[in-house]
């Protein structure tokens, strides 16, 4: 069944059974250093850096995380070009290092500033895109940032030589689907009818289809274009805007948030240091291993607990004050689902005049209400990724950001 869903990403986006390609290879053993260790054999002495590195969405969430991780742990970095629509003041304290950082004010939607800024670079790290589940942003606006944009990275690398793509992709790819499936400690094989309507998992899954099947395309100067799919879950950590929304709305409802999803719907969850870990990693072990893991996905997974959405999140907002208050006797799921709709009826009213755009709509219940968790080892087997930071240490750099940005550190 091919990629349906229209240009806008409108309608069905009907994708085949969301399974990876079958694993070619043996899979790789132990011999992988810990965690961290540089690339094998190399110095980290000033002759061997030689490498120049894209990251596009290099101000975002996870670019930002991406961006710092590389610094900190590629030995290799001569030049760190970070391209995004929105630039960070914090790029100039990045400057004063011994690797040349070069900020880039661009869009991916125009294919000449892409080509631009991946002109000589050895490596793309492609995290742009417009992460949008609540409404913000048209069908196709969505379509533009994340298939055109990705395509545009894409014919960049090919046209330039650039030899070496990584992907943030995303659960979505593969559900919950519209049927509201639960997806069950699943993996990269495991069978499931990934079948999407709203136009942020259609674009993610048509932007992942593009990049696989662009593996192994010959670039300029005759060699091939080795790309890889990373799939995070839902991310959290520093810089985590949700985080902070359901903070602010539990402060303004008396520290209390009101449960609306049992707690027996299991989520996973990953911590944003090792999906940026996993990017640098994959990016890294790339060259080496372009027969194992060219055209491959993974999912982004660490030790971090499966939970609800609103339970995971209180591991960190309990400790900043919030309770949680369960009213699912109160509110029950017929009545949230009217409430998501009366959003969504909202939101459509009032686009003439101004953006409303609430947490609640009826995708985002959905998705909320579906078991979508992960149980998976294909990172480290085909690249040796172990998780850089513990669950105890994830959760205490986010409740000490938490605290930190919203000024309730104890
Ligand atoms: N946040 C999550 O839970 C999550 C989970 C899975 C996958 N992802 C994926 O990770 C990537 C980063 O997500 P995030 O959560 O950091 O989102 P984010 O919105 O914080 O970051 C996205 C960045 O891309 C930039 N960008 C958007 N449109 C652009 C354009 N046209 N040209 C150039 N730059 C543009 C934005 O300015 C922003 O800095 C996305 O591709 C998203 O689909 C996110
Ligand atoms: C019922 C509501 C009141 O408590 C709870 C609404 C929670 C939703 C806002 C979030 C529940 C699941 C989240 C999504 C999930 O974590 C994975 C995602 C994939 C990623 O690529 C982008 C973000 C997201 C869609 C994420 C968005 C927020 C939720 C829908």
């Amino acid at each position: 069944m091919g990629q349906e869903g229209g240009a806008s990403g409108r309608g069905r986006c009907v994708g085949r059974l969301a399974q990876a390609p079958r694993e070619e290879g043996p899979s790789s053993g132990g011999q992988f250093g810990h965690p961290g260790t540089v690339a094998a054999g190399m110095a980290d002495s000033a002759e061997t850096r030689k490498l120049v590195y894209l990251v596009t969405g290099g101000c975002g969430f996870l670019g930002e995380h991406v961006v710092r991780m590389l610094l900190q742990r590629e030995p290799r970095l001569y030049e760190l070009r970070v391209f995004d629509l929105h630039l960070g003041p914090w790029l100039e304290e990045l400057k004063t290092g011994p690797v040349q950082v070069t900020a880039i004010q661009g869009d991916v939607t125009q294919a000449h500033e892409v080509a631009a800024a991946v002109a000589g670079a050895h490596v793309v790290i492609h995290t742009a895109g417009l992460v949008d589940v609540f409404g913000r942003a048209s069908p196709e606006t969505i379509y533009e940032v994340n298939v055109q944009g990705t395509k545009n990275v894409i014919e960049a690398c090919v046209q330039t030589g650039t030899r070496f793509l990584v992907y943030t992709s995303s659960m979505e790819v593969v559900g919950p689907n519209i049927k509201g499936h639960p997806f069950y400690r699943g993996n990269e094989d495991t069978p499931y009818e990934a079948i999407h309507r709203h136009p942020y998992p259609c674009s993610k899954a048509q932007a992942e289809r593009l990049v696989l099947e662009a593996n192994g395309r010959k670039v300029h100067g005759g060699l091939s274009l080795v790309t890889c799919a990373l799939r995070p879950t839902g991310i959290y950590g520093e810089g985590h805007q949700i985080m902070r929304d359901f903070y602010h709305q539990g402060l303004r409802l008396g520290g209390r948030l009101f449960r609306a999803i049992p707690a027996s719907v299991e989520h996973s969850r990953v911590y944003v240091g090792n999906v940026a870990w996993m990017h640098v990693l994959v990016a890294q072990e790339l060259e080496q291993r372009a027969a194992l893991m060219g055209g491959q996905v993974y999912f982004c997974y660490d030790e971090s607990p499966y939970k609800s959405y609103e339970d995971f999140n209180m591991e960190f907002l309990g400790p900043c004050g919030l309770r949680l208050v369960d009213t699912r006797l109160l509110v029950p799921y017929w009545l949230l689902m009217l409430l998501a709709t009366l959003n969504a009826l909202l939101q459509w009213l009032l686009r003439p005049l101004l953006l409303y755009a609430p947490l609640l709509n009826p995708y985002t219940l959905a998705v909320a209400n579906t078991t979508f968790t992960v149980s998976t080892n294909k990172a480290q087997r085909h690249f040796g990724y172990k998780p850089l930071f513990s669950w105890e240490d994830s959760r205490t750099r986010t409740i000490r950001w938490v605290q930190a940005v919203e000024g309730s550190a104890p």
